[in-house]
């Protein structure tokens, strides 16, 4: 048997999305403010990022600028090692379904529609027979992936808060984002409950999402990959 002399290639992935040095300044009718200052963050396939701070520590803007809601005033976005930092909103709003799965602390499910149902907005696949056919399998893969397929059918009104949680992140999940950018899931969960929701976003890790959850919970963060801490819009 001849032996291949061909060296194994070392892949050097591109990280998920990269910061470098960026900086969000306020301007309102008083003095500017700057709310991030020469920030540098990573994320690679896979990995999960907690970001912890104080109530105004920027959190949530650096949230808005990595899901493209906003842009910084300096600094670079690199998303699978392209630069976006410039990208024109309409290029930007598709990368951002494309890409991104976003969880909120509410969890924004509309009553009227079952669990499937509020999954199933997130497509927007074509009507034919067979595509709504892939839809309903997709909603309920994005079911199983989070633990309620058995809740399918049930209204957001018959589901505990955990259950509506894990409704919305099937939701975040069933376009396949390669990230999950989740603002305080567990804000309005019990412990116990809380506790489950972070274990169902980690799941997503495994699967070679990227993770990046703002908490104000020690506990949750300690559970991520990584911790990292904004204090007065830098990172520690
Ligand atoms: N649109 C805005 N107009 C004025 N100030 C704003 C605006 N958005 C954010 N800020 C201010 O920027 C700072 C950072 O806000 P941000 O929401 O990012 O903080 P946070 O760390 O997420 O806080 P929290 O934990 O309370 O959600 C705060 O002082 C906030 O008041």
């Amino acid at each position: 048997m001849t032996q291949s002399l061909e060296q194994p290639t070392v892949q050097v992935q591109a990280p998920l999305l990269q910061l470098n040095g960026i900086t969000k300044v306020l301007k309102g009718q008083g003095e500017p403010r700057t709310i991030l200052s020469g920030v540098d963050f990573t994320v690679h396939p896979g990995q999960s990022v907690a970001i912890l701070g104080r109530s105004g520590s920027g959190k949530s803007t650096l949230l808005s600028l990595l899901g493209l809601f906003d842009r910084a005033d300096e600094g670079k976005y690199f998303l699978h090692g392209n630069d976006i930092t410039k990208l024109p909103e309409r290029r930007a709003a598709a990368l951002r379904s494309a890409e991104f799965g976003f969880v909120f602390q509410r969890f924004f499910l509309l009553k009227h529609l079952t669990a499937a149902q509020n999954v199933a907005m997130a497509l927007v696949n074509g009507q034919g027979w067979s595509a709504r056919r892939k839809r309903k399998q997709q909603v309920m893969e994005a079911l199983e992936q989070v633990g309620i397929a058995h809740l399918a059918k049930s209204k957001p009104t018959r589901l505990s808060g955990g259950e509506q949680q894990r409704v919305a992140i099937a939701r975040a999940l069933v376009r396949q984002p390669r990230i999950i950018l989740a603002d305080e899931p567990t804000g309005a969960l019990d412990t116990e409950t809380g506790n489950l929701v972070v274990e169902v976003l980690l799941n997503t890790t495994r699967q070679g999402c990227g993770l990046v959850l703002v908490t104000h919970d020690h506990d949750h963060a300690r559970k991520m990959g990584r911790v990292m801490e904004l204090r007065d819009g830098r990172f520690n």
